[in-house]
């Protein structure tokens, strides 16, 4: 064991604490999030670029990268969903706390602690549920050296490898010179560093103010020049030494090679590249929302806004799925084209190369004398939206599978075929690999579209239920939108929404009818679910269902307080705690009422 990981063991036995325990499983709320998001928002803007660069190399691979604070708070994600989804069981995921105090000895905390890099395999880490995982992670500082935060590259143990922490220390060392170029008015490279333990030399670069006077550094002429060089003149024999690279090479000083060497631009539109990082995430402001669950998704989407991947949007009916694709559309560099959105359910096996592809004049009987274009030619460069895509036919399929495969379509009776230039954003509420076991989805098609696949939660999961409910109110009545009473937000979130967002638009509909522009109490609150009839026909709702009602009344109850509510619920507050996060109860879903 290193030394770096005995100290570590040693500081969690003195904090007591218990290895065999679960760590603290607390997520930090939605409304907490934002705000370590806004505060390290210079962070989060040079790190995106060099995330969205790495994203399409960990699909598939069981590996995630995330980005936290200094603090050790998960901020971002990126990686192979599948292990993303086993990491979160222990929490690797936005809004965990990852500081020793939590999670024990773990690659975040503990490269916190020692400010240097840190891999933590297996048996390595202090608690015994996170031993099936190895982290890789690198601190990332400021070019004055400020601990900013840590990058970390985690997988199964079985499948680390070393080279995840070169990958890390890369990235932080990328970011130190990014904030070293956005900072400076000149950077200058001192030269080459000797060749250490058969590592290549890194090049030793200094920022200077407009006054010639040292405003940061990156490590290697942190160790050069030493920590008192800052705010003084760069001294002249190392001015004349050095080259001037901020102007003439911009790329030049990349440790690593995040940054685009083979690109054809210009040194001065590098360098305008690396000032303004090219993805700036744009909002997606007719999506409501603010639980955890929902953040994590319309950031993937935001980020998906900016290429080109194919993006699969799953998650139930009425879960904002069309709302969600225009989004993409709207904030992408295709907004100024059409958005055609295709509900495959709804077109007949025989029609759907018609629909889909056009058709050349007298193609077929009932066609139209004129032809028709087909709704891939009618997006152009826009956004073709494949709704409902897990009920194509298998005919339907083949033919999609073509279009994509050749990037042409050839309308039916023609033996042209056209080129196509639309992005494909496509959407289920079907679980697609179950479909492809049971034969009904080609999986290699399955493979083609889930270039991003973005899963959005149902609303029973979400914690934002009022959040949205009022700013669906907004829009049913702009000018004087009706006030929820606390008797019906504690309905609201009591209740199981099977029918997700689109059923909540309708009882609020129904609800702002019923109270006549007053207060909307519980009475006006007319959901089906609760009829009798209605139970009756859901049929008795699962043991999980039925706990997070009962969680979700209490802490309504507590307004909030959870020792209150653990009380209510005849179970300990650490169990509440433990139940709330399983299922993403942050607070604000009962923020906000009275
Ligand atoms: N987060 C949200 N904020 C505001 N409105 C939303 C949100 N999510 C969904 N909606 C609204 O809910 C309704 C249903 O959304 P949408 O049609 O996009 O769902 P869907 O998942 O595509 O449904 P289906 O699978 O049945 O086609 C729409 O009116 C949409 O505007």
């Amino acid at each position: 064991m290193s030394t770096i990981v005995k100290q570590s063991w040693k500081r969690c036995q003195e904090s007591n604490l218990n290895a065999w325990e679960k760590a603290n499983d607390q997520i930090i709320s939605s409304k907490r999030i934002k705000e370590i998001i806004q505060e390290n928002h210079p962070l989060i803007q040079e790190s995106l670029p060099l995330f969205n660069k790495l994203a399409p190399f960990l699909l598939s691979t069981e590996h995630i990268a995330l980005l936290s604070d200094r603090d050790g708070n998960i901020i971002h994600t990126v990686g192979d969903p599948v292990f993303a989804n086993q990491a979160q069981k222990v929490q690797l995921q936005i809004g965990a706390n990852w500081t020793e105090n939590s999670k024990g000895t773990n690659a975040i905390g503990t490269a916190l602690i020692a400010q240097q890099p840190v891999q933590i395999q297996g048996e390595q880490h202090y608690f015994l549920e996170n031993r099936f995982l190895t982290c890789s992670a690198a601190p990332i500082f400021s070019p004055t050296g400020e601990l900013l935060g840590v990058i970390d590259i985690s997988t199964r143990k079985e499948y680390s490898h070393p080279f995840a922490l070169t990958i890390a220390c890369m990235i932080a060392e990328t970011l130190q010179n990014r904030f070293l170029y956005a900072d400076a008015q000149r950077v200058i490279a001192l030269g080459e560093s000797p060749v250490v333990k058969g590592e290549p030399g890194k090049v030793p670069l200094v920022g200077l103010d407009r006054d010639g006077r040292l405003i940061g550094f990156n490590e290697p002429a942190k160790q050069q020049l030493g920590t008192e060089a800052l705010g003084k003149r760069l001294p002249q024999e190392y001015e004349r030494a050095g080259r001037e690279v901020q102007d003439k090479r911009p790329r030049l000083f990349t440790s690593g090679s995040w940054t685009d060497a083979s690109s054809k631009t210009s040194d001065a539109d590098a360098l305008k590249s690396l000032k303004k990082p090219k993805t700036q995430l744009k909002p997606f402001p007719r999506l409501a929302g603010s639980c955890p669950l929902f953040l994590q998704a319309k950031m993937l989407g935001q980020k998906a806004a900016q290429v080109d991947f194919p993006v699969l949007i799953l998650g139930e009916s009425g879960t904002g799925k069309e709302l969600f694709a225009q989004m993409v559309h709207e904030t992408g560099p295709r907004a100024q084209e059409p958005f055609i959105a295709v509900n495959c359910s709804a077109i007949s096996e025989n029609l759907i190369e018609s629909e889909l592809f056009g058709y050349e004049s007298g193609a077929f009987t009932g066609a139209n004398r004129e032809g028709r274009i087909g709704k891939f030619e009618a997006a152009k460069k826009g956004t073709i939206f494949l709704d409902e895509i897990g009920d194509m036919s298998l005919r339907g399929q083949a033919a999609l599978l073509r279009v994509l495969q050749e990037k042409v379509v050839t309308p039916v009776g023609s033996n042209q075929s056209r080129p196509i230039q639309a992005r494909i954003i496509a959407a289920t509420h079907r679980n697609l690999p179950e479909e492809i076991k049971a034969g009904r989805f080609r999986a290699d098609l399955y493979y083609r579209l889930k270039g991003v696949s973005i899963h959005l939660p149902p609303l029973r999961k979400r914690s934002d239920i009022i959040q949205v409910a009022e700013h669906l109110m907004q829009q049913i009545a702009p000018e004087q939108p009706s006030e929820l009473l606390p008797s019906a937000k504690a309905k609201l979130v009591a209740y199981s929404w099977p029918g997700n967002v689109r059923e909540l638009q309708g009882v609020l509909v129904q609800a702002a009818f019923l109270s006549d522009g007053d207060d909307i109490g519980e009475e006006h609150i007319q959901l089906e679910g609760l009829t009798e009839e209605a139970e009756h026909e859901q049929g008795i709702p699962s043991l999980r269902e039925t706990e997070l009602v009962a969680i979700r009344r209490a802490l309504h109850s507590s307004g909030g307080n959870v020792s209150k509510a653990a009380k209510l619920l005849q179970i300990g507050r650490n169990t509440l705690y433990r139940k709330m996060a399983e299922y993403q109860l942050g607070a604000p879903f009962y923020m906000g009422e009275s």
